[in-house]
């Protein structure tokens, strides 16, 4: 079987020569250190041998649970956000039809995703779409007292218990929390829900081999082992004995560090040619910027979809400050194919294209855009992808994440805490009267009352 593979000559050239191969010493340092758990942050390194401790039993305990959601119910919620939402939203929509919620075959639930957000439009419809309907929930929330997630969940609850009775709720409501602590695990132990617990050791933006993707992955129909298999290969393949030119996750952390740090490249823009990859680029924001952004420091995470992009965004990638670089995923070969029809009018003149696979079009743009922008000064790195099925979508995961520990350590952070989230749930909080936040609330007020 064929790896995912890291091209990083279109970068490197915007480098003195010898930069990525300076980083060895310092990658080999991190590796040590994250095997030896001896960097900052190593009560959070339960990603790290995941996959390989991964069991059969386990991965069986899953599909029983996500079975039962599937033979009874017709749509599932997975209430959660951030580490607790992206993953499984990434890896469903990138191995899903594009129009899963409008094909009704019935093959699946419909998944639906909730708890990412306050929008009070979208609980309202959303609550009133699943009026009448036979729905399940997937709560999801290592803290167990994420706002976001806690505030839709008592909305969703209380929907289901009045729409299936409350013993029938008990079945179809799933808790993916703590061991102990939080709101999440207190209600699904006083309730009876089945519950899967989130390590301590891992960290929400690298828990998508917990229950909190396998779980919502395995409801929507896919294969929750080949995806832990893909993982378990790329665990292996950025091994610490892998040697350094090799090593994808290592060149991958060196190459990005090296155009940080000595070509004034703030930004890396992931790119992708396949709408599906949208949510991977989204918990790949989620996975680097709380891991690298903080101290003063760290590479801006930004996303683009291509083609879509190239026609908004493109002019500024083109010509615009020359502070980016492009990381793109690049899917060699569609899972579906689709042959361009000939036309005998041709009132488009597109019977050059004729015969060809659309898939042919959408590669000659990606190489079209690659040239273009490495000539307008953008280093690009690609990453190949041979299909975006549950295998490779499983590399992906665990190159990224491996890279990311790397990354972040040769950077000179704490990879695996994220401080700053607090600020603005601190603010939140207080301006709620939240119990607990008198005095914040206090001083909180006085603030608003002076800058008026
Ligand atoms: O799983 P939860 O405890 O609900 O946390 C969900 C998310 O929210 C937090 O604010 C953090 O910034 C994220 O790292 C985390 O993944």
């Amino acid at each position: 079987m064929k790896n995912i593979a890291l091209d990083t000559t279109k970068a490197v050239q915007f480098l003195k020569a010898g930069t990525v191969e300076a980083y060895e010493p310092k990658v080999k340092a991190a590796q040590e250190a994250l095997e030896n758990g001896t960097c900052e942050g190593n009560d959070f390194l339960g990603w790290l041998h995941l996959p390989s401790e991964i069991t059969e039993e386990f991965l069986n305990e899953i599909q029983a649970c996500a079975n039962t959601l599937r033979e009874k119910c017709e749509v599932v919620v997975v209430a959660g956000i951030g580490g607790s939402y992206l993953g499984a939203r990434a890896v469903i929509e990138a191995l899903g039809n594009s129009f899963a919620w409008l094909v009704g075959d019935k093959k699946n639930p419909t998944i639906m995703f909730a708890g990412n957000n306050i929008g009070e439009d979208y609980l309202a419809e959303l609550t009133d779409y699943l009026k009448g309907k036979k729905f399940g929930v997937i709560n999801i929330s290592k803290s167990g007292t994420t706002t976001e997630t806690a505030l839709t969940f008592r909305l969703l609850k209380k929907q289901c218990e009045a729409q299936r009775g409350k013993a029938e709720a008990k079945d179809v409501i799933v808790a993916v929390t703590d061991a102990h602590k939080g709101a999440a695990r207190a209600a699904a132990d006083k309730e009876g829900y089945k519950t899967f617990v989130i390590p301590d050791n891992v960290g929400g933006r690298f828990s998508v081999l917990t229950p909190v993707g396998l779980l919502p992955i395995a409801v929507a129909g896919f294969d929750v082992k080949a995806l832990v298999k893909g993982a378990q290969d790329m665990e292996k393949a950025c091994g610490k004995d892998v040697p350094f030119a090799e090593n994808p996750a290592a060149q991958y952390a060196a190459t990005r560090q090296g155009l940080y740090t000595q070509a004034g490249k703030k930004i890396e823009i992931v790119c992708n040619f396949q709408p599906k990859l949208h949510y991977f680029a989204e918990w790949w924001k989620q996975l680097y910027g709380e891991s690298e952004g903080k101290d003063g420091k760290g590479i801006f995470p930004a996303a683009c979809d291509f083609t879509t992009d190239l026609h908004s965004m493109g002019q500024w990638i083109q010509q615009g400050e020359r502070t980016i670089f492009e990381t793109v995923i690049s899917v060699e070969t569609p899972n579906e194919k689709l042959l361009f029809p000939h036309d005998e009018e041709n009132l488009d003149g597109l019977n050059f294209l004729e015969g060809k696979r659309v898939d042919e079009v959408n590669k000659m743009a990606e190489l079209g855009t690659r040239l273009a922008h490495v000539d307008g000064g953008v280093p690009n790195m690609r990453v190949s992808v041979p299909q975006l099925n549950e295998y490779y979508i499983g590399q992906l995961i665990y190159f990224f994440e491996k890279a990311c520990g790397i990354s972040g350590l040769l950077e000179g952070v704490n990879p695996f805490n994220q401080p700053g989230v607090e600020a603005y749930k601190k603010n939140m909080f207080a301006l709620l009267n939240k119990p607990g936040y008198e005095a914040e609330s206090k001083a909180i007020q006085e603030r608003l009352a002076q800058e008026k």
